[in-house]
Order: C-alpha cells, then structure tokens, then sequence
C-alpha cells in the first residue's frame, strides 16, 4: 500500500525558526529575494518592489512573472518545491532562491500570508496560507502581472513588521539589489557598490574601525568582488572575524567565517560574488570547492599586498608587523614569502638590542638562538660579554620561524645555544691556582650538595658577574621531574620513579667567576664557615640573575645565608 508524507506545518515552522534561521527578521529577506527572483525571470529592466508597512498588514508586491493557479498549487504549497532548480535539482544560476522554503519563513512573524498573483496572459490568483497548514485559493481581483504577498502579523511579534524595522531590514539585506525597492514610497536601493567609492568611509560606518590599508579583492571565477580591510589594531588571532557576504548584491550575512584563511585574521572583508553558495539557512557559505579556491585567491591577494608593502614602504610594513606580528609570523611557518617577510623586517630580541634575522646572519654568520626566555635570561649578559650574538627565540613561534629558516634555505646556519654550551667556552683555571682552591671547592660543594648543585670555577667575561647557575635542558627537565615526584601520590610517584631511572640527570651548575674581584676575595677565605655562607649568598644571587625559580630549599637557603652575613658584619662592626 503506498501512502502520502503527511506535513504538520507548525512542527516545520518551529525546525526553521529554532534551528535553521538565526532571528525571525530573515522574513524580510525572504520575501525580497523571491520577488527578485520573479523580477529575473521576466528579463525586465524596470523591476520594482513596493513594501508598504501598516498597523493591519505587510505588504509586498513585485512586477516580476507572476504565478498561473497550478503554478500556485505546486510551487506555494508544497514544501521544498522551487521554480528555481532545474530538471535535476541543480539550483538554476540566475536565481538567489533554490531551496523552496524560504515563503515559510514568513510563518515565524504572521498566521496569515496572502499572495494575490498574476502571470501575463492567465487570470489572478489569489492563495492564502494558514499557519494551522490550511490553504485556500480562489480567483483574485484583476491586476497587473507580478505579486503583492500579505502579511498579517501575530499577535506580540507586530514590532517586526513595523514601518522602522521592515525599512531597516529592506536596507540592511537589500540596499545594493539591481532593482528598486522602496518601503512606503521612500527608496532604500542605491544601487553602487559601496566599497568601490568612499572606502575608508564605508568601513568606518560598517565595521566601525579606520583600516590600516585596504586591499581590492577580485576572483573572476567566483564573480567576486570585494575589499579586504586591515584592522589598525591588534586582534586575539583565536578569535575568527566576521565577513559581510552579498551573494548577487543580496546581503547574506554580516558575520560570515571561513571566507579568509585562518592566519588572515587581520583583516575584515565585504565582497560581492555571483557564484558562491548559500546554505539553506542563508547564514553560511556552503563549503564546496569554489568556496576554498575563493580562499585561495583571497590568501594570494592579501599575501601580494603585504609583498608590495616591503618593496614600496617599509616603514609602513615595520608599522603593520608592530600590530599584526603574530598572525604573520603563523603564516611563515608554512609560507616561505612570508618567512622572507619575518626575516628581512621583524626585529627580534637579542643581546645585542632588537635586530632582524637578516641583520643578525650579517652580523654574525650564525643564527644562534635560545631556544626559551629563561635560557635566553640565563645566557644573554655573559655571552654578550664574550661577542656571542644571542636570539631570544622564546616568544611565540620564533624559534620555530629561525629552524625553519635553516630548512628552506641551505645557506643559513642555525644553532640553538644551551646553558651548558657557554663552560666549555669558558677558560679552565691553571693547574696549580685549581689545586690551591681545591679544600674552597670541598666546602663550598657540601654547602650545596643538598640543592643538587655543582660547583665549578672558571674564568669568564663580564668579570662583574660574579657567578652563574647553569641549567642544561636534561637537568631542567629533572628538577621538574623531582617536583613532580615530591607532590605526586604514592601511585603516580611509582610511576615516576620507575621512568627518573631512565632520565639521567645532568646537574646544574653553579660557575663562580675567576675574574671577578669579590669571587677571588671568598675564595681567599681562611674561615670555612664564611665561605660557605658566601657560596650560599652567590648561589642565591645566581639563580634570581638567570631568573630562575627559587623553590622552598633555595628561599631557606637565602634566608639562612643572608642573616649569617649580616650577624657577621654587625659581630664585626662590634668587636671594633
Ligand atoms: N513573489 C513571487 N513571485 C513569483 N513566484 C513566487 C514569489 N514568491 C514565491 N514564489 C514561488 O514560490 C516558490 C517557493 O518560494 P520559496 O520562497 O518558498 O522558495 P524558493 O524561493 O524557491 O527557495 P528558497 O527556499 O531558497 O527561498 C518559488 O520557487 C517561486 O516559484
């Protein structure tokens, strides 16, 4: 037995309301699209939309083609039935409609639609729509060809169909439309586009910011047109920016994502396009393959743009990358023009003041680089002191951006500098001055043994600092482990125990300095009990220098130190 789908509008216009449109104010757009729809089809010059609002009702009539009554039957009464698809259901090219629910959208702000319709050459018709999903249609009043469709606003929602908001939403959705369409006589069409004239004016009343710059976007296999504008300001790059979409000069939406790549977050774009899509909300572009060559092209002109900029204007580039940086910067992890563009221009942290890439690989041959801030702290002074230029590569993406470099060009030498790299630069002491400090060493590596330090001497410029903690990334990554483990339950602490065996640590290490003047002074020192409270006081210095953590043992071990010395310069100042 073969049966018949049944229908229950109110359970259709509750699913369209709730779950496909974003607001009940798409009707406007609706309805506008379907007598422009009817206005194409007529191949008329002179097409025309007349809103007008009142207390009793909405209207809307158009001199578009009009409907014959079996048209009426098949097309307005049947859900998902469109004029607009061809004989496989592909949407026909020249109509903004396609999915053949859009009328039903009316539902969400009146009981009652009547279309009052007439095609040239067939007598008018008149249909009228319940939102129970009864319909009627009987002969209507003679009239010219075209249709007027009739609203009757639900009780509570009559603000929506008020003179103000239909203008407003007329203006918003419809002001760029190829034909006229007045709300109670007043036009709202203007028919330019206007992101070709005053475009800076146009951003600033539409998106509310002045650009940086604007880029014209053109993608011919798309029939789009557009403009990018470039945010003067910083944005979070997380947060994906909105784009106002016109699809055939109708407004789609105000906040349309995906149009740009993800790194492209810099810029906010209007564009016009003949051939993109929309779902069937008409909120979204429908992601198909001329959406990503439309991001394509949209990628390639914003990069061209920023290419051009470092050929004619530098310092106009140096101003754009003091804003957007990190987006750029994204993008040079995958781009090589962009890499170019991270190198010649952005000027990194260094010890030797902020330089770029290129500048550094002139100056220095080798990119060498740490690879994080702290080590960049602990390494920074002591390897300017011995003409060691050093990277900070611990800001975001930046050392990432240098080992790429080294990848894509094979004439770029990287190196990536490690705390425990700078003893080996350092100079050993002489065999007889390393014996006489040998009882020194002892003292001060059971001062310290319980921190887990290790004591060297060596001789090191700047001669001011008086000693250095060095932490080797393997030995860094132990303390962390030991930590771990002290806070970890007896569980997880197994488990950690089981894998520190196969960790094995480097220590840190504490380096005094030969040539510093105090250092040699304590290393002079008859009294064990004042050198130890010394080595402490150096050590705690050290670590606070290379902006290292101080864990509870090294506070105590501060305090201790720091009161001992003090008890001995007042004990002394007394004895005098
Ligand atoms: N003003 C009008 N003049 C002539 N025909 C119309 C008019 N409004 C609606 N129609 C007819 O009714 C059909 C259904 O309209 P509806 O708005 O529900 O869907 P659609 O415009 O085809 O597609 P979409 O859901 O994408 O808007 C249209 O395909 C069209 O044939």
């Amino acid at each position: 037995m073969s049966n018949t789908f049944q229908v229950d509008l109110r359970g259709i216009v509750d699913l369209l309301s709730h779950h496909l449109y974003a607001s009940p104010r798409v009707y406007v757009r609706e309805l506008l699209q379907n007598a422009v729809d009817a206005i194409t089809a007529t191949a008329s010059e002179d097409g025309r939309v007349e809103i007008t609002t009142g207390a009793d009702a909405l209207r809307v009539s158009d001199n578009g083609i009009g409907l014959t009554e079996a048209q009426v039957h098949e097309l307005l009464a049947t859900i998902g039935r469109s004029s607009k698809r061809d004989e496989l259901g592909f949407a026909r090219h020249e109509f903004l409609g396609q999915f053949g629910i859009g009328l039903l959208s009316c539902f969400l702000v009146a009981d009652e639609i009547r279309v009052h319709t007439r095609r040239a050459g067939a007598p008018a018709v008149l249909w009228t729509g319940y939102s129970d999903g009864r319909y009627e249609v009987r002969p209507g009043e003679d009239r010219e060809p075209g249709t007027t469709v009739t609203l009757l606003p639900r009780r509570g929602v009559e603000t929506l169909l008020s003179g103000a908001t239909v203008k407003e939403l007329a203006e918003l959705y419809g002001s760029l439309l190829p034909v006229t369409v007045e709300v109670d006589g007043v036009p709202v069409t203007s028919g330019e586009l206007p992101w070709k004239t005053g475009r800076e004016a146009y951003c600033q009343r539409v998106f509310g910011f002045t650009p940086f710059d604007v880029v014209e976007i053109n993608v011919p296999e798309a029939g789009l047109t557009g403009a990018a504008f470039v945010l003067p300001t910083a944005v979070n790059p997380a947060a994906r920016g909105g784009h106002r979409v016109y699809l055939k000069r109708m407004l789609l939406a105000e906040n349309i994502e995906g149009l740009l790549p993800e790194w492209a977050f810099f810029a906010r774009c209007v564009v016009d396009s003949t051939e993109l899509r929309p779902t069937a909300s008409r909120e979204a572009l429908y992601e198909d393959g001329l959406l990503d060559d439309v991001r394509d092209a949209i990628a390639d002109q914003l990069r061209g743009w920023l290419v051009r900029l470092a050929a004619t204007d530098p310092r106009r580039l140096a101003r754009f990358l003091g804003v957007h940086h990190l987006g750029v910067k994204a993008l040079a992890l995958h781009d090589d023009e962009m890499l170019r563009l991270v190198e010649q221009w952005w000027p990194m942290e260094t010890n030797m003041g902020r330089v770029t890439l290129a500048e550094f690989r002139e100056r220095h041959g080798v990119i060498r680089y740490a690879a994080t801030t702290d080590e960049f702290h602990q390494l920074s002074a002591v390897a300017a002191a011995q003409d060691i230029g050093l990277i900070n590569g611990g800001y975001v993406y930046d050392a990432d951006i240098i080992e790429r470099l080294a990848t894509v060009d094979r004439t770029v030498r990287v190196e990536r500098l490690e705390p425990t790299d700078l003893t080996t630069r350092f100079s050993s002491l002489d065999a007889e001055t390393e014996l006489r400090l040998r009882p020194f060493l002892a003292v001060a590596q059971r001062r310290l043994d319980k921190l887990g330090c290790e004591v060297v001497i060596r001789a090191y410029d700047p001669a001011t600092v008086p000693a250095l903690y060095l932490v080797s990334r393997a030995a860094a990554f132990h303390d962390e482990f030991t930590t771990s483990r002290d806070k970890a339950d007896d569980l997880w602490g197994g488990v950690l125990d089981a894998l520190s065996q196969v960790a094995a640590p480097e220590r840190p290490q504490l380096v005094l300095n030969h040539r510093n003047p105090l250092v040699r002074r304590v290393l002079g020192l008859a009294d064990p009990e004042l050198a130890g409270l010394a080595v402490e006081s150096l050590y705690g210095q050290a670590l606070m220098l290379g902006h290292h953590p101080i864990r509870p043992a090294d506070a105590a071990l501060l305090n201790t130190s720091f009161l001992g010395l003090l008890n001995r310069a007042v004990t002394a100042e007394e004895q005098k």
